[in-house]
């Protein structure tokens, strides 16, 4: 399922309308019926329901849904919230429709007479602007947004709450706060970045019926679905061997942190990949060999219980590497990271002090012929940019994907949204995982997880895609299952991935 700006969901809709030859009103139809059907499965007849309805199509979806409940015997009424001359065009054919199935149309008239009658009912269907919105909302509608926001009891927003932008980088908006939005075509961009995904509430897509034949040219985003991860989740072999599932290597962890690298290399194993080594400072390894006994050791030299590099890691050795986790932001680690872009022949992925190393490498990453992921938390990647972390956050997407073109990396940006972006500039979005992972160490797990989904045999997108998908899917599942979101641990994602490989695969 595409991601869109509100830009590539008209060229869609065009493209339906121009190229297959579908009449707007039918779309519009289309729309406001899988609506109307998605409340009457679920909303008892006894309720009352008010539509806000703006002048613009979203508006029109609304006297769809409004007439179609009419029909289904609901108790239902519209407040037009701008004056009669607004609506134009196909949804003043179903306002028209509407009127002539007996339904009820009250001009707004002062902002003052909305609050009363948004009082009286149960439910409030939020029509008053969808993507057609062009900055902050004017009055007198920002004023009836307030109303709503204020005085109604349930929010049901059509295809977007009104007043929020579709796409990122806008911060100025005042929007309706719905309970739950229901979208119509694809997701938009503001559903999924910090600042603006609260608004929507619990969110479903609708179809409006366009058709499978009309994709996208801009729309390179792609929502990664359980149904996805069933779909491309590699196959174990009833003959495979250890060699067939990876050898993998982890490099980082210190006497000081050996719980990173234990993380990773547990999670890697927990994962599948096939035999996993530990390259760690020599003191370390007796705390991590104690926590994982299947992964083997690589001794490093060391300095003070931190890695130093007296001894060469032989990066060849490897179908794929991950360093960085706990190795220390000192210079010898540093050439570790430097020689490993140099050296590795293999998928390389690079971790936590390993993204500090690599700001002042990224040169070298550009020339490397393997591929290189880079896995950044917010702060990580606002780090390699140069950017604050708010302005990161206002435009991920965006920076992600210059980020991923300009070095030719492979980029998870991580967080409640993880964002995965390829180097020719395809994403993908994982939406699993909750509050309880904002705690030390997941992002090791996480590490461990990539490196075993590297290691099999998939495309490296798909590999990154499925292995944020697990992760956040083990942390859901415990939360749902025998922890909360206080005290889940990383080291408890390690029984999470078994029961996400239970329940889906
Ligand atoms: N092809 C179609 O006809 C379809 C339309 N759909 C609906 O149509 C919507 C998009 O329709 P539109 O393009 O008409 O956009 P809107 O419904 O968002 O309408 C824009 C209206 O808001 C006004 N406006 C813009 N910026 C404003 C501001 N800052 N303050 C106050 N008023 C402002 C404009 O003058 C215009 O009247 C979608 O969100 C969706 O709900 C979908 O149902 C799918 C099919
Ligand atoms: N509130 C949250 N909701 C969902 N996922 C989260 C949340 N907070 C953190 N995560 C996930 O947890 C991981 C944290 O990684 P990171 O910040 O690198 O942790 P650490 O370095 O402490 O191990 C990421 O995969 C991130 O997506
Ligand atoms: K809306």
């Amino acid at each position: 399922m595409y991601i869109v700006t509100a830009e590539e969901m008209y060229d869609m809709d065009h493209g339906a309308m121009n190229k297959v030859g579908i009449d707007g009103k039918l779309l519009m139809e289309n729309a406001g019926r899988s609506i109307a059907a998605s409340l009457k499965e679920r909303v008892s007849k006894t309720y009352r329901i008010l539509v806000l309805a703006g002048g613009g199509n979203n508006g029109g979806d609304g006297f769809v849904i409004a007439r179609t409940l009419l029909d289904n015997d609901f108790d239902v009424t519209v407040v037009q919230v701008v004056p009669d001359e607004k609506i134009i065009g196909d949804a003043l054919y179903h306002k028209q429709l509407f009127v002539c199935c007996g339904g009820n149309v009250t001009v707004m008239q002062t902002v003052d007479e909305v609050g009363p009658m948004i009082s009286r009912v149960d439910i409030v269907i939020d029509a008053i602007a969808g993507i057609g919105m062009k900055g902050r909302l004017r009055e007198p509608l920002a004023s009836v947004v307030d109303v709503v926001n204020k005085k109604a009891s349930y929010v049901l927003s059509v295809d977007i709450p009104s007043g929020l932008p579709a796409n990122e980088g806008i911060s100025d908006f005042y929007a309706v706060q719905a309970n739950e939005t229901l979208i119509t075509g694809f997701p938009k961009q503001s559903a999924f970045l910090e600042h603006t995904a609260p608004y929507y509430g619990n969110w479903q897509v609708v179809s409006f019926g366009l058709p499978s034949v009309i994709t996208s040219d801009g729309a390179h985003r792609y929502l990664w679905t359980e149904e996805q991860f069933r779909k491309t989740i590699p196959e174990r072999g009833r003959y495979s061997h250890k060699g067939s599932h990876g050898r993998g290597l982890a490099v980082g962890g210190s006497a000081e942190m050996p719980g990173s690298i234990t993380m990773t290399v547990h999670a890697a194993l927990r994962t599948g990949a096939g035999l996993v080594t530990a390259a760690t400072a020599k003191s370390a390894i007796p705390a991590v060999a104690s926590q994982c006994m299947e992964a083997t050791y690589l001794a490093l030299g060391e300095t003070n219980g931190r890695m130093n590099n007296e001894l060469p890691i032989p990066f060849d050795n490897y179908d794929a590497i991950v360093m960085g986790m706990g190795m220390g932001r000192h210079h010898e680690a540093r050439s570790h990271i430097r020689k490993a872009l140099e050296e590795a022949s293999c998928p390389l992925i690079v971790d936590a002090d390993g993204l500090y190393h690599l700001k002042s490498l990224l040169a070298s990453v550009k020339k490397r012929k393997s591929p290189v992921v880079l896995t950044p938390h917010p702060g990580e990647m606002a780090m390699l940019l140069d950017k604050s972390v708010p302005e990161l956050l206002q435009k991920p997407f965006a920076y992600a994907k210059m980020a991923a073109e300009k070095y030719g990396v492979y980029i998870v940006l991580k967080g409640p949204f993880t964002i995965i972006t390829t180097p020719d500039g395809q994403q993908t979005v994982t939406t699993t995982g909750n509050e309880g992972l904002a705690k030390g160490g997941s992002g090791d797990v996480l590490s461990g997880i990539i490196l075993a989904m590297v290691l099999q045999d998939q495309p490296i997108m798909e590999a990154l895609s499925n292995a944020c998908f697990i992760h956040g899917k083990a942390a859901d599942m415990l939360i749902a299952d025998t922890h909360s979101v206080y005290d889940l641990l990383a080291s408890d994602l390690l029984h999470g991935i078994s029961k996400v490989y239970r329940t889906f695969v």
